[in-house]
């Protein structure tokens, strides 16, 4: 893990079909460059008021309240991509996220040189995981496409584990 630059914390409360407020803990993390500070300026640009992005200076392993793992990808350095894909398998492996659904953004997309998320997709074998519900959206966090579809994932686990 020690490569892997640590984001952010983030806690978001989401109001959910109007009536359920939930609190969501999500863990941003990936290689340096992917997009994790513009993904989260988007997040925040789209609502201000819902969401509290907390810069955590180190990555602790016992988090005690971690729902989600969003994971960033730039899906245009394909030379990064075996490396990303290490850097990804040693999180799967983490004992203390065992379980742990996972996001993981194809971003940068509105670039002409990304990658498809399903060829991304199929690099990272993420068909292996067994032992959690994983998602693969492509975004881009500089036009935003891409970025609601991903965070509505995660609001529908929550609702489905209500
Ligand atoms: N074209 C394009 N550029 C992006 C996108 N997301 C991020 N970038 C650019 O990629 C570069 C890195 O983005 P950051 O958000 O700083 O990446 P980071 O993951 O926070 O990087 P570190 O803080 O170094 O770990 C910046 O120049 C961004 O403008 C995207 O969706 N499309
Ligand atoms: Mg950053």
């Amino acid at each position: 893990l020690a490569e892997i630059k640590q984001l952010g914390l983030l806690s978001v409360m989401q109001k959910l079909k109007g009536s359920t407020e939930l609190e969501l803990r999500i863990v941003l993390l990936g290689l340096d460059n992917a997009g994790k500070t513009t993904l989260l300026k988007c997040l925040a640009s789209e609502d201000v008021n819902t969401i509290t992005p907390t810069q955590v200076s180190k990555y602790t392993q016992n988090q005690p309240l971690i729902f989600h793992l969003v994971y960033v990808i730039d899906s245009a350095d394909k030379k990064r991509f075996e490396e990303t894909g290490l850097e990804l398998s040693e999180l799967i492996d983490e004992e203390n996220l065992a379980g742990v659904p996972i996001l993981i953004f194809a971003n940068k997309q509105d670039l002409c040189t990304a990658s498809p998320a399903s060829e991304i997709a199929e690099g990272l074998n993420l068909h292996t995981y067994r032992d959690r519900v994983w998602q693969i959206q492509a975004c881009s966090a500089v036009t935003g496409e891409g970025v609601q579809d991903g965070m509505n994932w995660i609001c529908n686990n929550l609702l489905k584990k209500k």
